[in-house]
């Protein structure tokens, strides 16, 4: 055998990646498990300070902060670490945007031990569907969501052209969430008015995250099922449609976006976020991966190409499609009828 012949004909990384991928989640567990980011607070702090606080070895701290602050949670400067502007927004208990309880959680990840049941059944043994689940499950998912949501909604909303090209937009949020993305919109453009949709429950949270950011004048909420209510008939110039088709799968999803068409102005827009996987279902892998979380979750969802969005639209007389880059693994549509 010579040198050539030892190196493997393939690329190792997916192995790497199967070793490697629950790492941050134990470091986090493991610094709130210390109590590091209290401990830390508004202090620059050493190794021996920081063991000393929290009860831990120092040898064991070094290793710990060096990792913590390679991934940007903590900020080291000589020998002192600080906490990362993210450690002190996302992970201070005193934040509103504090979501170490959520992180802490299995909440995240237990989805994923019940992958080998749901690809033996085709499908979850309980999934997240109906609205006594959903109530449950989604107030959690959408603390998350709102966090990474943030900065590319703000993106979503300039690409939009609110506040810019569009004044006064009449906006209708459905499954709303936390209602990321119609905030940015109502931040953006002063004079949008907008109509936020879900269940009863989660819409007690999307109205504090609403309050939260000043545009609570602004919102109107309609509880229930967005596949059941009676829509006030409105001519709405913007529907957002964000991280939710998925979750309907393909039959739900095309009569739900006939029922939206009749209620687009003629001049309005829809506005769809989501993975967006290649025809062939080879890539980008986080939109592959995102398919299993339908499998574990749901018993009719998907993930869907842009070839299937576009089919589906200009069924229901969404012509003109267009995609932007918001800085995220899932894209902007806007589609609108001329
Ligand atoms: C994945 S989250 C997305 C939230 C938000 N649009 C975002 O992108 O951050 C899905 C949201 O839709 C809501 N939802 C899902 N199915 C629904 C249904 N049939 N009726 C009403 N709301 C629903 C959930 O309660 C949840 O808030």
């Amino acid at each position: 055998m010579n040198t050539n012949d030892f190196a493997f004909a393939f690329d190792i990384q997916p192995i790497a990646n199967a070793f490697n991928d629950i790492r941050i989640y134990h470091l986090l567990r493991s610094a709130f498990d210390f109590d590091l980011f209290r401990a830390i607070g508004n202090s620059h702090l050493t190794v021996s300070q920081l063991a000393e606080k929290t009860g831990t070895s120092q040898r064991g701290m070094m290793f710990f902060l060096d990792a913590l602050a390679a991934l940007g949670f903590l900020e080291k400067e000589k020998e002192t670490y600080t906490l990362s502007f993210l450690s002190k927004q996302l992970l201070l208990e005193d934040s509103p945007d504090y979501i170490g309880d959520l992180l802490r959680s299995p909440f995240l990840n237990e989805d994923w031990e019940k992958l080998t049941e749901a690809v033996r059944r085709g499908g979850p043994l309980e999934g997240v569907e109906g609205q006594a689940k959903a109530e449950e499950f989604f107030p959690k998912l959408i603390q998350f969501l709102h966090v990474v949501h943030r900065n590319v909604a703000v993106k979503a909303a300039q690409a939009i052209g609110a506040g810019t090209v569009h004044n006064g937009l009449n906006v209708l949020d459905v499954g709303c969430g936390s209602a990321v993305w119609s905030i940015a919109i109502a931040l953006a453009d002063r004079k949008a008015q907008v109509t936020a949709v879900d269940f009863p429950k989660v819409l007690e949270h999307t109205r504090s995250y609403v309050q939260r950011h000043g545009v609570a004048d602004r919102y109107h909420y309609i509880g229930g099922n967005i596949e059941e209510i009676d829509y006030l008939f409105e001519n709405y110039d913007l529907i957002i449609l964000a991280n939710i088709l998925h979750s309907e799968g393909e039959k739900k999803s095309r009569v739900l976006l006939k029922k939206l068409s009749e209620l687009t102005s003629s001049t309005g827009q829809i506005a769809i976020i989501e993975f967006l996987p290649n025809r062939q279902r080879t890539s980008p892998v986080e939109a592959i991966l995102f398919g299993l979380r339908m499998l574990i979750n749901t018993t009719e969802g998907g993930i869907y190409s842009a070839e299937e969005y576009e089919e589906w639209l200009k069924e229901v007389g969404f012509n003109k499609i267009s995609y932007h880059d918001i800085g995220s693994h899932s894209p902007l549509l806007l589609a609108s009828k001329s």
